[in-house]
């Protein structure tokens, strides 16, 4: 059954993840930004101190969905085509960013590299002990990911705000899949989906040299 509307439910951000890899090893769009959309209904639940992340991942988002949703639409169907799409049409900006600001593959990369994060959040989350705060298994796979992108004022900011959330077991019953044991059971099952969709995106932005995008 469908969550109710603005609630997290993992399950469906797993269904989407899940459903975002074709047989052809394929990312379609769609249901990664479903994904991505669940996991931010998440995150605002978590408080207004994490509104500044969630107001950034959905502006990508939002450039996303308009490409998926608009004239090139079938262009945009899955992140291969929109690569070849781009990168064929000029539409990339490869040194600087100028010409073309919002290119579905800067885009793309910003949430890349958060899939990064959010697979080394949730296994830490997954293999932590009960005691373990969470505000370190999160700065922990912070810096080891996308650290490394970020000015130090966001790095601060961000850090201060993973001060605010709650201890791993309050964490995982928010998770909403009942018992911290059950939650810890889902972790295991989504992991192997969003580490697929990361793989996937990791091999496609290396083969066209689009890891380090302006
Ligand atoms: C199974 C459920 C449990 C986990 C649920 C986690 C929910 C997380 C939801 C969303 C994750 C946030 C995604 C943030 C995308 C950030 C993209 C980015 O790097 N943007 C920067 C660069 O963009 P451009 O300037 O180049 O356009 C931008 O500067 C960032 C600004 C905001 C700060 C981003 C901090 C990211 C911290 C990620 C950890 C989220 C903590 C969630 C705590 C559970």
């Amino acid at each position: 059954m469908a969550a109710a509307a603005g609630a997290f439910s993992l399950r469906e951000v797993l269904g989407a993840f899940q459903a975002a890899v074709t047989e052809r090893r394929e990312v379609l769009l769609g249901p990664y930004l479903r994904g991505w959309r669940g996991l931010v209904r998440f995150l605002n639940s978590l408080g207004a101190i994490f509104s500044f992340i969630s107001k950034d991942a959905v502006a990508k988002i939002q450039i996303m969905e308009s490409y998926c949703g608009g004239e090139r639409q079938e262009e945009y169907r899955t992140l291969q085509s929109m690569v070849a799409y781009e990168l064929a049409s000029g539409l990339v900006d490869l040194q600087r960013r100028s010409e073309h600001p919002d290119s579905g593959c800067r885009t793309v990369l910003r949430l890349h590299r958060a899939l990064r994060w959010l697979q080394l959040f949730l296994e830490g989350l997954r293999t932590a002990q009960e005691d373990s705060k969470t505000s370190t298994i999160c700065t922990d796979s912070y810096n080891a990911s996308l650290a490394t992108y970020h000015p130090w004022v966001v790095r601060k900011a961000a850090t201060v705000a993973f001060c605010a959330l709650p201890s791993r077991n309050a964490f995982l019953e928010i998770m909403n899949v009942g018992t911290p044991e059950e939650a810890v059971v889902m972790l295991g099952d989504a992991l192997p989906h969003i580490s697929s969709v990361y793989g996937i995106t990791e091999e496609l932005y290396a083969q066209h040299k689009l890891l380090n995008l302006p």
